[in-house]
């Protein structure tokens, strides 16, 4: 399967509406405008009239489309705020983040008032198709959990899983990336990735199989595992790449990208809605794919 393929997925039916917080930009006006060709969404477009109908005009969006709507807000911190308060409101389905810092979105999903959560953690998971690989590569969380906990890791888990079985993909193989595939005392990676096995064994995290600590070679090679001899459910062929910081996600996440060609798209799960996030550098082809995963992830809710 291809990112391309999840645009055919997405239900026409019962058609969304996805609200953009900080909309004039020309990569995010580009993917509301492939998504309008695609017929997948309506949008409600947060942020400066103004801007949006510059940018608008320059790649070629036309706002008396009438499944455009324009709200006119011009503090860049309040766009967030309205289009959060758009989904839980009962009015858009789908929050997007547009050209505006990923911090202020989150803590606008987080709010107690009238944010998104739902009594679960938050977390980011990136689907990526790399050339030459047969299948998708999930990695989380590289956009909101800085450094989670092991009880966050588990639910950090069963968000991807969620993503992933809306792909198609059932029994997702977890891998728990470490340094080492051993468990070392004095690497916590390592403790919390053999505890997130242990869990999944026992049925403290479902619907997939977990298997770490493993490196990221022998998580993506059966080479790579077999000349260490690890005999293992999930390495070689890992579907899911849990990561013990942001920062290791966030590096792996822009080297598929920039040095292995890949495609990409992001959303924020476990929320009362899906949230399209992507890194403000990323293109719109990327942010119309995250778009159609985000909208693909909320039907299964
Ligand atoms: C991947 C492509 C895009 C990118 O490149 S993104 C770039 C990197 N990402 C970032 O910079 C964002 C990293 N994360 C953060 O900055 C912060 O963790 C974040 C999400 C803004 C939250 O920070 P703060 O607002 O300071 O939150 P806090 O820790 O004081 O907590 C406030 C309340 O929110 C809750 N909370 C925080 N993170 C959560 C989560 N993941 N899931 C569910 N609830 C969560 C937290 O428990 C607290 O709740 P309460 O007030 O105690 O009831």
């Amino acid at each position: 399967m291809k990112l391309q393929d999840i645009l055919k997925k997405v239900d026409r039916k019962s058609k969304k509406r996805v609200a953009v917080a900080q909309a004039a930009d020309k990569e995010v006006l580009t993917a509301v405008k492939h998504a309008l060709e695609y017929d997948l969404a309506n949008f409600l477009l947060v942020g400066d009239e103004n801007e949006i109908q510059q940018v608008a005009e320059i790649v070629g969006v036309d706002l008396s489309d009438g499944r455009i709507e324009l709200k006119h807000v011009p503090e860049q911190s309040l766009t967030a705020t309205e289009a959060v308060k758009s989904v839980s409101e009962g009015y858009s389905d789908v929050v997007m983040k547009g050209q505006i810092d990923t911090k202020i979105v989150l803590k606008a999903v987080l709010n107690k008032e009238y944010g998104l959560r739902d009594g679960k953690v938050l977390s980011h998971v990136a689907v990526f198709e790399v050339p030459n690989r047969d299948k998708f590569i999930l990695l989380t969380d590289s956009g909101m959990n800085i450094t989670p906990t092991l009880e966050e890791k588990a639910q950090i888990i069963s968000n991807s899983v969620k993503v992933a079985e809306g792909l198609g993909i059932n029994m997702p193989k977890v891998a728990p990336l470490a340094a080492v595939e051993v468990v070392n005392p004095t690497m916590p990676a390592t403790i919390d990735a053999a505890s997130l096995t242990q869990m999944q064994k026992r049925g403290q995290i479902k619907d997939c199989i977990v298997d770490g600590p493993l490196a990221f070679d022998n998580a993506v090679s059966f080479e790579a595992a077999s000349q260490k001899g690890i005999q293992s459910d999930v390495a070689g062929q890992a579907d899911i790449l849990l990561v013990p910081a942001i920062e290791v996600a966030n590096a792996l996440y822009k080297s598929f990208v920039y040095f292995a060609g890949a495609k990409v798209a992001g959303v924020i799960s476990g929320a009362k809605a899906p949230i399209v996030l992507t890194s403000r550098s990323d293109t719109a082809e990327s942010k119309l794919y995250s778009l159609a995963l985000a909208l693909l992830t909320s039907e299964e809710k």
